[in-house]
Parts: C-alpha cells; sequence; structure tokens
C-alpha cells in the first residue's frame, strides 16, 4: 500500500506560478511516487485552476468553511497526479494574482483565504472524503509556506471529527514570509482557546500562520541543509529563530531538486537549438537568439543573465550598483525580473547608458528563462539570503554557470572555481562571500577571466551540466522523513 500524503500549498506549476514554491509543489508527487508514497496535492481554486478542471465534480462541501460555502473538486495535473481544489469561489475567483489584487496590493482577506485553505486540508486529512460509505484518510499531511501552515495548527487543536489528529510537516520555502495578522482575526479562525498561545498560534500580539505551522507540526524542514542551520540565527530567522532552535531535531534540511522533464537542455521545447554536454557546440544558437530577444550586440564576449524577483533578498540593489563594473569588464547582461519599481527604474536607466551591452525585460516570462538559461554564458545571484535557489540549479544544468553569493542553497550546491576546485577537477561556479560591490565586482571580474580560458570554462561547464540535481536524492529524503512520522 503506497503512502498516502496530501500536499498543501497556494501554488504549484504548471496552474499557478509566482516563484519557487511552484516549481517544487509541482514536481513532488513525481519525486515521491518512486518510493512509495501517492502524494494528492491541494490547490485553491483560482480561476487558472478551475479552468484546468475536466469534469468538476465535488467530493465534498462544506455550508460553512471559515464563513464561506465552499466545495471539494477532484481533478489530476498535467503530469497525471492526483489534484484536489478547494472550490471557494468568494475567497479565489478574482481578478489579480494569487496573493495581491492588480495593484500589486496584498487582499486584505488573505488570513481568511489561506486558513479557509488550511481548514479544508485538516477535514480531507481527517477524513471530510467518504467514497463508497467510507472515510479516505490521509497519512500524513505535508504544509508548504504560510498559506498552508495553518493547517498543523487545525490538526493539533481541532482535527476532523475530533479524532486522532493526522501526523504533519510544514516546509519552509522562505522565512521572510510569515503570513502576520491582527488579534482580531483569531476568534474567526474556528480554532478552540487553547490555541491561542505562545506555543501555537499567538505570536506578537497577532496571529503568526508560519510560526503556529512551526509550533505545531510534527515536522519542520527548510529547502536546503545551510539554510536549515542559519535559520537558527537572527540573521536569517526573521524572528522565528528562538523557536527553530527550540524544535531541535524537528527541523531538516531537505535540498529542492529540479523536474528533469520540464528543465532538460536536450528537449527543451523553449530553445533555439537543444544540446547536451556532448554537443554543447550547439548551444550558441541559443546566445544568438537571446541577443536578438534583448537587442544586444552578436559576439563573443561574455553574457550574464539574471532571471529573478527584483527584491532586496535577491541583491538586486547591489547588482544595479556594479553595472557600469560589468560592461566595463567587456560583459553583457540579459536580464528577466519584476518587483521593485525603483529597481526597474535603474535597470532601465544601465540599459539606455549601455545600449547594446545591457538589456532589460520587465515581466514574467517562462519560455524566455529557459531561453536565457540555455543561452547566457553565466547566471548571476547575489543573494542577500537563499533558501534553496532553483535558477542556479537550471543554470547547472543548462551549461550557464551560476555566479553566486556564499548563503543558504547557493552554497550547498555550487561548487567554487578556486585553484583547488580547479585542480581537483570539480568546480561548478562561482562563488562569493557578503553581498556587496566590492565582493560583486570581484566575482564578476574572477567570472569574466575563467571565461576566456576557454579550456577551464569548458571543463567547468561540463562538470556543471553532469550534476545531478534531480529529486532523486531529496524525494528520498521527504519520504524517508514521512515514514519515520507514520510509523
Ligand atoms: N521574471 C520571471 N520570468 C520567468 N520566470 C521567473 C521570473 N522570475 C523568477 N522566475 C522563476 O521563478 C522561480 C524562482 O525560484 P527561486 O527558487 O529561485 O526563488 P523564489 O524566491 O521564488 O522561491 C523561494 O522558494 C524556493 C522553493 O523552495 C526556494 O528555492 C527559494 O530559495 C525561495 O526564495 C524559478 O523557476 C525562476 O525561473
Amino acid at each position: 500500500m503506497p503512502l498516502k500524503v496530501l500536499s498543501v500549498a497556494s501554488e504549484a506549476v504548471p496552474l499557478v506560478k509566482t516563484g519557487g514554491l511552484a516549481d517544487v509543489v509541482g514536481a513532488l508527487p513525481g519525486a515521491l511516487e518512486p518510493h512509495g508514497v501517492e502524494l494528492t496535492t491541494l490547490l485553491p481554486g483560482y480561476p487558472a485552476v478551475m479552468q484546468s478542471l475536466k469534469r468538476a465534480r465535488a467530493l465534498h462541501t462544506w455550508d460553512s468553511l471559515l464563513g464561506t460555502p465552499a466545495r471539494l473538486v477532484a481533478g489530476k495535473l498535467d503530469s497525471g497526479h492526483p489534484l484536489l481544489v478547494l472550490d471557494a469561489p468568494a475567497l479565489f475567483i478574482r481578478e489579480g494574482a494569487p496573493y495581491a489584487d492588480a495593484a500589486g496590493q496584498d487582499w486584505g482577506d488573505n488570513w481568511q483565504r489561506f486558513s479557509a485553505l488550511s481548514r479544508a486540508a485538516a477535514d480531507i486529512a481527517g477524513g471530510a472524503i467518504v467514497k463508497r460509505g467510507k472515510a479516505q484518510r490521509f497519512d500524513l499531511v505535508h504544509a508548504h509556506d504560510w498559506q498552508a501552515a495553518m493547517t498543523a495548527a487545525y490538526l493539533r487543536f481541532a482535527p476532523f471529527g475530533g479524532e486522532a489528529a493526522v501526523p504533519s510537516i510544514v516546509t519552509i520555502h522562505n522565512m521572510a514570509f510569515q503570513g502576520w495578522f491582527g488579534r482580531e482575526v483569531f476568534p474567526r479562525l474556528g480554532l478552540p482557546p487553547a490555541a491561542w498561545s505562545m506555543d501555537a498560534v499567538e505570536y506578537h500580539g497577532g496571529v503568526g500562520m508560519l510560526k503556529a505551522g512551526i509550533a505545531c507540526a510534527d515536522a519542520v524542514t527548510a529547502v536546503s541543509p545551510t539554510y536549515a542551520r542559519e535559520i537558527r540565527s537572527s540573521a536569517f530567522g526573521m524572528g522565528l529563530e528562538g523557536l527553530i532552535v527550540a524544535r531541535g531535531n524537528a527541523v531538516h534540511g531537505i535540498l529542492n531538486g529540479i523536474d528533469t522533464d520540464l528543465w532538460n537542455p536536450a528537449s527543451d521545447p523553449a530553445l533555439a537549438a537543444c544540446y547536451s554536454h556532448r554537443t554543447i557546440e550547439r548551444r550558441i544558437a541559443n546566445k544568438r537568439a537571446l541577443e536578438a530577444e534583448f537587442g544586444l550586440n552578436e559576439d563573443d564576449s561574455p553574457l550574464f543573465v539574471v532571471i529573478s524577483r527584483l527584491t532586496w533578498q535577491k541583491g538586486m540593489d547591489v547588482l544595479l550598483e556594479v553595472l557600469d563594473h560589468l560592461v566595463g569588464i567587456g560583459g553583457r547582461l540579459a536580464l528577466l525580473g519584476s518587483g521593485d519599481h525603483l529597481m526597474e527604474r535603474g535597470l532601465h536607466e544601465a540599459a539606455a547608458r549601455h545600449p547594446g551591452r545591457i538589456g532589460i525585460r520587465i515581466g514574467y516570462n517562462e519560455d524566455l528563462s529557459h531561453l536565457m538559461q540555455g543561452g547566457g554564458d553565466a547566471i548571476l545571484l547575489p543573494s542577500r539570503f537563499e533558501p534553496c535557489g532553483l535558477t542556479q540549479l537550471y543554470g547547472l544544468a543548462y551549461g550557464c554557470l551560476p555566479v553566486v553569493s556564499r548563503t543558504g542553497g547557493l552554497a550547498d550546491t555550487v561548487i567554487d572555481a578556486n585553484p583547488a576546485a580547479l585542480a581537483a577537477g570539480c568546480a561548478t561556479g562561482v562563488q562569493f562571500d557578503g553581498v556587496t560591490y566590492d565582493a560583486l565586482a570581484a566575482a564578476l571580474t574572477r567570472t569574466v577571466a575563467l571565461y576566456h580560458q576557454h579550456e577551464t570554462w569548458a571543463r567547468i561547464r561540463k562538470n556543471a551540466m553532469k550534476c545531478d540535481f534531480s529529486w532523486k536524492a531529496s524525494g528520498k529524503a521527504y519520504a524517508d522523513l514521512y515514514r519515520a512520522l507514520t510509523a
């Protein structure tokens, strides 16, 4: 009998994506299947998710799910894995993005939208779905980020039907997003007074949803071993470091993998030319396509790429400062991203100063992000913190060498091309310490120098492309943790 696990999240590829969370949630069912785990994904019924459903048959209905009528509908992910959708039109059918309106303002009822998702998850895990007269329970619930973290609190304090609670795991994809709301929402969460405690949902006088999940889950995971260590400190714990330390051995670091069906340069339909490390000469066609796409001069100078949210976390302010240096040492840049408006303006100004050398695309474009990995020489991630990071993993697979700050998952996945690593033949990219102008500028200078040593660059690129960051190892790590918690 496979282990039956309910994975609860606010996004999953290909249905809805605002960032790396969606990549991971979308890939997990396939990652766990070889390990005897059947993962069912529960998502909110946003318009795009509802449209993907062929036949919307209700498996369960709530007259009032935290005050709103809702029903549960079954579907399938593109991969064929089971999907459950919480169809609550008052909460999820609206114009705009998953967490914010068209103007970028967080929805005022986010506390209700994602508590309802979590309440539904706890009900489903505990047996709300009845088939042929029999309640279908899950063995375990895996909740992602603050939007699903309250599931662990509901399972602990108000399990479905009052039955023994199902074990839960909360995964922290980014400690910076905690879902904190004023104390006035507490009475509307449907939790008993006992949940209003320092050991549960109360946090700085309000409701801390990620905090509640970390406090109540049977196990907590962070998306890389280094980040799992870092969040024990005030520099990375964002106020929750004490709780993380207190949870002790219940906190684990499991590195994200990448979906090698979607991210494979040998078969990627978004590339101008597919290639592998054996046919690397074909890669140049992608560089040419990328130059054309971004209005860059066609030449053989190193082409850096950035695919990122434009935020302080990602060090995009420091990147802005260093762009004149990047061009000065003979580099070019193609950047795809959106976020902070001041940063967007600064990037446009840099592009205007360096026509043909810096090309900017503000917005979100999945296909273009693939072409950039396939055509760029190096991908820059000057992140101040990075729980795991996926774009450096895609960069490794595509031979677009990562140039990264030494933090979180970036520290765990890139081997710096220092003299020792070069001599040992294991380098896969460039790392630097501290997100400052000097550190990033020096890393860029070092990268450009390596680029011009053709044989060395080719060797690093081959090492990078041969790395295995598929879900093989991490799928097993999650499966082992699931088994330990359900034993
Ligand atoms: N403008 C754009 N157009 C197209 N695609 C774009 C894009 N901007 C970003 N992307 C894509 O969005 C994803 C970003 O994922 P990351 O893991 O790098 O960061 P994110 O901060 O979103 O995720 C958080 O969760 C993930 C998952 O656990 C952690 O890896 C990470 O460290 C943590 O901050 C990648 O698939 C990237 O290609």
